[in-house]
Parts: structure tokens; sequence; C-alpha cells
């Protein structure tokens, strides 16, 4: 039987000078996601397709279990998105006035959460949303996001900008909003920190293509730095040998499991083993792509 959220198949978007795309993925309820890729790499546009923004070229989009699809308006009133500048048209209304509008838009709003949120941040209402700064404006959209309830959450760099101690409090929201089974987030970030602390998936994505998915947890435990006691040039060609340093004898593998009884069977000694972090993972999978 089938369990998403949401489902991708063959999405595609051609600007001027970027094309998106063909992207096939899918969120299960219970997951969170993140999904990573250098600036313009198509994170902003991937969220925007999904939320409607954006019409594509060509492919389609399932929410919720296939019950909805993107002609139906109310995929909206269950997603929570946070990015971009998203109210800036609505600047010279107070926080209290925006939010009121934006409260008119969801049949679950929650003012009771909206009041605890916004009182937890700190956020100072009868101030207008233009003048306030830019971790205040993150940590509204924030809010606005979570205030309706929604079962997928879509957030675009919601930490960058806010400050250390809110930062910590938006993710504690996080994985209070994850005690539903029925709940998931997918995460666009720049911060590792955060990709450990929160995802259980890594979504890689590189000049508008998916280069590729993964199990956090997975590439954690199979990435490792391996030192040998000798190295033959024939290591150079092996499937799961990702980087060879020959001062000392070093090789990156992105597999453990696949690599260490071949090593054995070659007479290889490892002298020294060392998890990567996982930055130095996600740089050397987007080098690679
Ligand atoms: N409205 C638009 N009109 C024309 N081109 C666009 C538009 N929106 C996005 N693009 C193109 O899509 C590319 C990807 O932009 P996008 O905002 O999705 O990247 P991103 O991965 O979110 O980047 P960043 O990490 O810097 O936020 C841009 O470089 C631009 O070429």
């Amino acid at each position: 039987m089938s369990n998403f959220l949401l489902k991708i198949d063959q999405l595609t978007k051609t600007f001027k000078y970027f094309e998106f795309g063909p992207i096939d993925v899918r969120v299960e309820p219970g997951t969170i996601t993140a999904l990573i890729g250098s600036n313009g790499s198509g994170k902003s546009t991937f969220f925007r397709l999904v939320m409607q923004l954006f019409q594509p070229d060509s492919g389609h989009i399932l929410y919720f279990n296939g019950e909805l699809d993107s002609n139906d308006s109310r995929i909206k009133q269950d997603m929570g998105y946070a990015g971009g500048d998203l109210y800036q048209a609505f600047g010279q209304l107070s926080i209290r006035e925006l939010a009121n509008l934006v409260r008119y838009w969801y049949e679950n709003w929650d003012e009771q959460k909206y009041q605890e949120l916004v009182d937890r941040y700190q956020i100072n209402q009868k101030e207008k949303y233009t003048n306030s700064s830019t971790g205040t404006k993150k940590k509204i959209a924030f809010i606005f996001a979570l205030a309706h309830h929604p079962q997928l959450l879509l957030l675009d760099e919601p930490f960058s900008g806010v400050d250390f101690v809110s930062s910590r409090k938006m993710q504690t929201e996080l994985v209070d909003f994850m005690e539903n089974p029925n709940h998931a987030i997918i995460l666009a970030t720049h911060q590792q920190e955060e990709i450990k602390a929160l995802c259980d998936y890594i979504w890689l994505l590189d000049k508008g293509k998916m280069i590729g998915i993964y199990e956090k947890d997975q590439i954690l435990e199979s990435w490792a730095y391996l030192s040998l006691n000798k190295m033959p040039e024939s290591l150079r060609k092996h499937p799961h040998v990702i980087q060879m340093d020959s001062h000392p004898n070093r090789i990156i593998t992105d597999s453990l499991a696949a690599i260490e009884p071949d090593l054995e069977q070659l007479g290889i000694e490892v002298t020294h083993y060392q998890r990567l972090e996982l930055d130095e993972i996600l740089t050397a999978l987007l080098e690679r792509a």
C-alpha cells in the first residue's frame, strides 16, 4: 500500500540559464530529509515547485498518498512552508496584522499555538514586518508554518541568520513536530550540525539534478579514512576508493564493508582508521559529481 506525503515523478522546470530536473523523489511519513546543494543548485526552485509557486514544465507531483494532486488547492492547508521572503509584499503590516491575514488562509490555524510561539521567540508583534531583522523574519515564517498544524513542513534554510539560542529552540520544535508519526520535514540547509542532529535522509542536488539520495547514518558508517601499510597503484581503480594519498599511505573509502575483504585478499593491512565528518563526505560526493 502506498504511504507517502510527497511523490514526485520526472519533474522539470527550465529557466533561461538553469535547467531543473528531471527529479524523482518520494517522502514518507516519519522522516526528516536534508536537501543539500551548492548555491544555485535548485533547492528553492524545488520548494517553489512543490508549493505551486512555480508551474513545472513537465512531470507530476502527488501529495498525501495520492489523495491530492497539484490541481487541488487543499494541499497548501497540509503543508507548512518557510522560505524566501514570502511575506515581503505585506511588509507594511505589523506582525500581528500579518498573522491575522495568514490566519485567514488556514482552516487549522491554532491561535494558542501561534501565541505560544511568538512568546517563546520574543517577537514584538507591534513591529512592522518590513522593519524586522533578518533573523526575526525567519522566525516569523517558521512560526506561521507551524501554527496551522501541517503534515509536511518545507523549510528553506530556516536557521540561517537566526541567533544560536533561537536556532536551538527551533530544532527542538522540529523534534516535537516529528512526534506525530504522520509528519515529515524537508529541510534545505548548509549547516552540517543541523543535518547531523535532525535528518534521516540526505538528498544531494547539483546543477538542478538529484545526484544522490542517502541514509545519513549509513553514509556516516560506511565512509572512512584508512591508513595502509602499503598501497599498490591498482587500488586506484577500486570502485570504493574515493581518494588516495601517498604521504602517508591513506585512502578514503565510501564502503568499509566492501573494501575490507578486498584489502585483506591483497595482503594490505589497515594500520589506522578514522571516520569522516559529514561535511567531508558531502564535499567528496559533490566533487565527484
Ligand atoms: N524566477 C526565476 N527566473 C529565472 N531564473 C530563475 C528563477 N528562479 C530561479 N532561477 C534559476 O534557478 C537557479 C537556482 O536557483 P535556486 O534559488 O533554486 O537555488 P538554491 O539552490 O536555492 O540556491 P541558494 O543556496 O543560493 O539559496 C538560479 O541560479 C536561477 O538561474
